[in-house]
């Protein structure tokens, strides 16, 4: 069998030219022993420029960084080190080769110490990752634009009701927890089909927009949420709120729309778009969780629609009352 020959010097010089990463060797001293081309057009500085230099003097923002620390520690231990490039993005001033100045080239970099003869020599690889962090940059918007969009209502532009069902779910814990107060509103435009049918339902869509921005308008809290619950249902859930302050919020709500003085069907119980509301608040003992709270509210969305519409109740306990 024969023996493979050790590739010839300048085979090793034109290897080192077209490497797509940064090589850099340093002495045991720190001093640049080997400085390829790749540095070189994406630093400005070429290997003659910085051979024999210490490269913590030529580029002093590096003293005393974790690259520093990463070389004196391979070179005493012997041991391979890796630079995390979220803790240590970019530490070269190193520049997209051609253009100089703009965003830095992000860096992977890597510390490997050798022996060669009695000589003892530190490695530095250097890798662009800008693609890399870029895409993951890109990416990570892209999902927290689709995170938002996913709580959002398409037409409204209120929370939607998975949003909702995230957040009734988080206050009414915290009220457990705190033993607070929280309400909760659920509101239904009323004879809705009949706005539909006389206006057509595009008409119909602008109006659940105006009533929907009119009534979220009215939530002046950080914490209150306004929703659409479904269709030409609403929602509010009010945390720090008493049943008392709830009934005048939705009374104050109830009045908000009925003023907005939108046109509505000759079938329609009033001349103008108005709104039914059913209000229920958190008790530790009965109304404690999301699905007795909805109930309870629903029932009382369902009294104001007997009642005439146009109007608010209050659920108190078993028996619903007028606001
Ligand atoms: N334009 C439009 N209409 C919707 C939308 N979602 C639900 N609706 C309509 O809302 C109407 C609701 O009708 P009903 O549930 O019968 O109730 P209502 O006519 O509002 O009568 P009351 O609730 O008893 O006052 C239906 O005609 C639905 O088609 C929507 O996104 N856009």
């Amino acid at each position: 069998m024969s023996e493979l020959a050790p590739a010839p010097q300048h085979l090793s010089a034109r290897v080192l030219g077209l490497a797509q990463l940064g090589l850099i060797v340093l002495d045991i001293n720190q001093h640049i022993v080997m400085w390829n081309q790749w540095m070189a057009s994406r630093s400005g500085k070429s290997a003659h420029r910085v051979l024999g230099q210490d490269l913590f003097d030529l580029y002093g923002e590096l003293r005393g960084q974790r690259l520093e620390q990463a070389v004196l520690s391979a070179m005493q231990s012997n041991l391979p080190q890796t630079l995390s490039p979220a803790l240590n993005p970019s530490p070269f001033p190193l520049y997209p080769a051609g253009s100089w100045g703009g965003e830095r080239v992000e860096q992977a970099v890597s510390v490997t110490p050798f022996n060669e003869g009695k000589e003892r020599y530190c490695l530095i690889e250097v890798s662009d990752i800008s693609t890399i962090v870029g895409r993951e940059r890109q990416l990570r918007s892209q999902a927290e634009q689709l995170r938002a969009q996913s709580y959002v209502d398409g037409l409204t532009g209120i929370a939607n009701r998975r949003h909702f069902d995230v957040a009734l779910d988080r206050e009414l814990r915290r009220a457990m927890r705190n033993d607070g107060q929280l309400s909760l509103l659920l509101m239904d435009i009323d004879s809705f089909k009949a706005y539909n049918d006389h206006f057509g339902h595009q008409q119909g869509d602008a109006c659940l927009s105006m009533v929907a921005e009119a009534f979220a308008s009215m939530l002046q809290r950080p914490a209150d949420l306004a929703a659409r619950y479904g269709g030409e249902e609403f929602a509010a859930v009010l945390p720090d709120t008493s049943a008392e302050q709830a009934a005048l919020h939705a009374e104050t709500i109830r009045a908000k729309i009925a003023s907005l003085n939108l046109a509505h069907s000759p079938k329609a119980t009033k001349p103008h778009v108005t709104m039914s509301i059913g209000v229920a608040t958190f008790d530790k003992d009965t109304l404690n969780d999301a699905a007795a709270l909805l109930a309870a509210a629903d029932s009382c969305l369902y009294a104001a629609k007997h009642a005439g519409r146009d109007c608010v109740i209050v659920y108190r306990g078993e028996q619903a009352s007028a606001a």
